[in-house]
């Protein structure tokens, strides 16, 4: 019997890591009855025919791309080309922290900086309680700080399209782009080519990543709208102060949120894309009902 981590799964074959090597393993029949999919980052027993027995709890799943037992996940924005869309990094921040997963940005194209514009931001979403990371896969700046990052733990990379993962990924470890394949994929099959998500071991050998398609947009219909504002986590301490509980921090009055954004604790470019995306899902979910 061993134990190890699920880090490719095509079709019913999954390849296990333990130490250093990798087994693939067939799932049972047993998983499929009770309706159990083995996902990258399961920690596993297989039995030495090569048969997945159990799969040990998770502490949490990520849904997009399917993996469990995520550490944090590297939203990757270029500061230019293309300019960053901060609703959608919202977007991105919301769905970590409803996995309960820790979001660290990265900004990069740094070598592209013209204006304190990546700066501004930087500033908007460290007071927000988020990590930020500065660097350039041109000029090699602040590969060090992610490589240090990722060491330990197991990370996905996600973000829009173009904003670099898959070249920061390569500056951090060569062979961690040569084993997705992604770069002669991209040449020989076009851009936005889908692949199975795979985890990475590190050179080190302790930490995998996982990189991700570019997405253009995410929807997050399946967050329940009166649960949104717990997702913005510089929101937190000022939810005590709303006078009605379940408020939505748009038109109740005596509105904790409000007040911390006229205070100038909230930044009000959070707090627009907070609103705009309430009041999105919740159309969403009201015109479902009747449904
Ligand atoms: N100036 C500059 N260009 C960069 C940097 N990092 C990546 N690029 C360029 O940006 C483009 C996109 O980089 P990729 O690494 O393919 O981006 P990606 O996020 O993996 O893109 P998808 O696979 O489509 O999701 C390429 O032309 C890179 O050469 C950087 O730090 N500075
Ligand atoms: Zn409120």
């Amino acid at each position: 019997m061993g134990e190890g981590t699920i880090i490719a799964g095509v079709s019913s074959f999954y390849d296990v890591y333990q130490q250093g090597a990798v087994t693939r393993c067939k799932a049972r029949g047993l998983f499929r009855k009770e309706n159990i999919t083995p996902v990258i980052g399961d920690h596993v027993r297989f039995s030495d025919q090569g048969y997945l027995e159990e799969i040990l709890p998770r502490k949490n799943q990520l849904v997009r791309p399917a993996a469990a037992n995520v550490d944090q996940v590297v939203v990757v924005f270029a500061i230019k080309n293309p300019n960053p869309h901060y609703p959608l990094l919202d977007r991105f921040l919301v769905e970590s922290a409803q996995q309960s997963i820790q979001a660290v940005i990265c900004l990069n194209k740094w070598d592209l900086k013209e204006d304190d514009q990546a700066d501004e931001m930087t500033a908007v979403y460290e007071s927000a309680g988020y990590q930020v990371i500065h660097t350039s896969a041109y000029l090699k700046e602040g590969i060090a700080e992610l490589r240090q990052l990722l060491e330990g733990k197991v990370t996905v990379f996600t973000g829009p399209s173009g904003a670099g993962k898959s070249s920061l990924l390569n500056a951090v470890d060569s062979r961690l782009v040569l084993q997705t394949g992604q770069l002669s994929e991209k040449v020989q099959r076009g851009r936005n080519t889908t692949r199975h998500a795979k985890l990475i071991p590190l050179d080190s050998g302790n930490g995998f990543v996982a990189d991700t398609p570019g997405f253009t947009s995410l929807h997050l219909e399946h967050i329940p709208y009166p649960d949104l504002g717990q997702y913005y986590p510089e929101f937190l301490p000022w939810l005590g102060d709303c006078r009605f509980t379940g408020c939505s921090h748009i038109s109740e009055p005596d509105c904790g949120v409000k007040l911390g954004v006229r205070r100038g604790e909230i930044s009000a470019q959070r707090y627009d894309s907070y609103s705009e995306l309430y009041q999105e899902i919740r159309r969403e979910q009201e015109s479902n009902r009747w449904k």
